[in-house]
């Protein structure tokens, strides 16, 4: 058994954003590698109607967890669901649930944010921000704990160019930004956003920043580290190649080309498209919380997961990479042949947008009127449209990330875990 599996064995781990798609993927990991650990506490808030053990349920429904089924089949033991809402301040929390969580916790993995680029600036602050917060001093009063682990964005600093492994203050210190969101009204808060966001593209950076800033002034005594994934995607080999189960970043831009709505894109073909899967960064991850947990390094270590400087690809190679696999493997009922191109100036960009986007949709609705059914693919397309216009700055940069951290806690792993980590680089 590897050893950073063995390490987890008898562990409690407390996993927030358990429900996301990273979350899924580090519990599936944890529970078919090292299933004699102890428990995995989730945090989850009810969603859509659903209690809580209804949506642990559907989670582990899913077809990611048919393998995990067949080596740890008392698997709903291990997995306590913890009711919360990280939008409350107390984390809405019960007292009974906290008492065992502050008890029992040996390692903490945090991975619930918000992850929209267009979010409010409260909600993003309160989310990636406040709650972290909430979470260090949750942590503090943990006697078992070993390592805190926070998730943050390779793209948190996406204003510099070059971006080390380092935590990099932010012009207006996160207690101001949060103390003024408690008085703060709407309509101002959305006014002032740009000003506070400067440089960054959006929320979601700039508060992904300030958490960072949050772990790094007030983790205390905490034995801290900070995994900063790129671009992550579906999974490259475990448990099964290609398991996705959102629309956000590449993905849902991929099935858009694959479907044939998506025609054009405004992107730099030789800019470096920082992909990563989603299982590298969960082996990362939980190489992460090993190490922190057993070398405890004297400073909170920032560890890059990005490939741009080990396994570069182009968004130009990538783009043909996904023209071909479509070629090849075709999506059912795909509203056209699968064909896309980059354009590089906004006057190419938005005649295609017209030609090959607005106006075949509008056809197409008009066609499903005559025929008497509902008309969709013009609200569909505008919603890619949106999405596109949030996700242009990403395909239009290049970033170059030093990986010094990451390729010391390399050279710490056995030669079993290093196998199974850098397969995948
Ligand atoms: C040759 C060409 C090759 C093409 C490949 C090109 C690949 C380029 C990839 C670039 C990726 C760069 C990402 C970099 C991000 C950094 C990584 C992170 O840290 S951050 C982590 C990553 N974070 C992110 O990626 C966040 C980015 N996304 C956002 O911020 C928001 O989704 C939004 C603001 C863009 C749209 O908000 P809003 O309009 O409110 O839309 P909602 O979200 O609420 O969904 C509503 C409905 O729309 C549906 N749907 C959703 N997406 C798509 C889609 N792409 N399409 C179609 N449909 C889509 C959705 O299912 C839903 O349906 P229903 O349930 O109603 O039936
Ligand atoms: N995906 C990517 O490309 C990248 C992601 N990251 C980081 O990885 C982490 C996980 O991202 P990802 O899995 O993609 O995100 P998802 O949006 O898939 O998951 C977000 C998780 O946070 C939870 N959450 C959101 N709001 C609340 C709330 N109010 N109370 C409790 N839980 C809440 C969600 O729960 P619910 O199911 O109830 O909504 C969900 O479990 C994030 O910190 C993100 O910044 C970093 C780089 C790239």
């Amino acid at each position: 058994m590897s050893m950073i599996a063995a390490f987890y064995g008898g562990k409690s781990i407390l996993i927030t954003g358990a429900t996301g798609f990273m979350g899924k993927v580090l519990i599936e990991k944890l529970l078919r590698t090292s299933s004699e650990l102890r428990a995995i506490y989730v945090l989850v808030r009810p969603k859509a109607g659903q209690t809580l053990q209804q949506r642990v349920h559907q989670m582990l429904d899913c077809k990611l967890f048919d393998k995990v089924k067949e080596v740890c089949p008392d698997l709903h033991a291990k997995i306590r669901p913890i009711s919360a809402d990280l939008d409350h301040n107390d984390l809405a929390i019960g007292k009974e649930d906290m008492q065992e969580l502050l008890s029992c916790t040996n390692i903490v993995f945090h991975c619930a944010a918000t992850v929209r680029f267009d979010d409010h600036l409260r909600h993003a602050v309160q989310l990636n921000v406040k709650a972290t917060q909430q979470l260090l001093l949750m942590a503090s009063q943990m006697p078992k704990l070993e390592a805190f682990i926070h998730i943050s964005t390779a793209f948190a600093n996406c204003n510099l160019k070059h971006i080390d492994e380092v935590v990099y203050p932010c012009p207006v210190e996160p207690k101001q930004i949060m103390d003024s969101m408690e008085w703060l009204d709407d309509s101002i808060i959305e006014e002032i956003t740009p000003k506070l966001i400067g440089d960054r593209p959006n929320t979601y950076t700039y508060t992904k920043a300030l958490g960072e800033m949050v772990v790094q002034q007030e983790s205390g005594n905490l034995n801290m580290a900070i995994v900063r994934p790129s671009i992550v995607g579906a999974t490259w080999q475990e448990p099964f190649p290609g398991w996705v189960d959102n629309l956000n970043g590449p993905s849902g831009l991929i099935i858009a080309t694959g479907k044939g709505l998506l025609r054009s894109i405004r992107a730099t073909p030789m800019a470096v498209a920082d992909l990563i899967p989603v299982d590298t960064v969960v082996n990362l991850t939980l190489a992460v919380g090993w190490y922190t947990a057993v070398h405890r390094p004297k400073s909170t270590l920032i560890y890059h997961c990005t490939s741009g400087n080990l396994n570069p690809c182009k968004w130009g190679d990538m783009g043909l990479q996904v023209l071909a696999t479509f070629e090849k493997i075709p999506l059912e009922r795909a509203f056209r042949r699968p064909y896309a191109d980059f354009t590089t100036n906004s006057i190419t960009t938005h005649y295609w947008n017209t030609v090959s986007h607005r106006a075949p949709a509008l056809i197409y609705d008009f066609y499903l009127r005559l025929t008497g059914r509902k008309p969709r693919f013009t609200k569909l397309m505008n919603r890619l449209l949106k999405t596109i216009s949030m996700l242009e700055y990403f395909i239009n940069n290049s970033w170059e990330w030093s990986t010094g951290n990451m390729e010391m806690l390399m050279s710490e792993l056995s030669p079993e875990d290093k196998r199974e980590l850098r397969s995948t680089y």
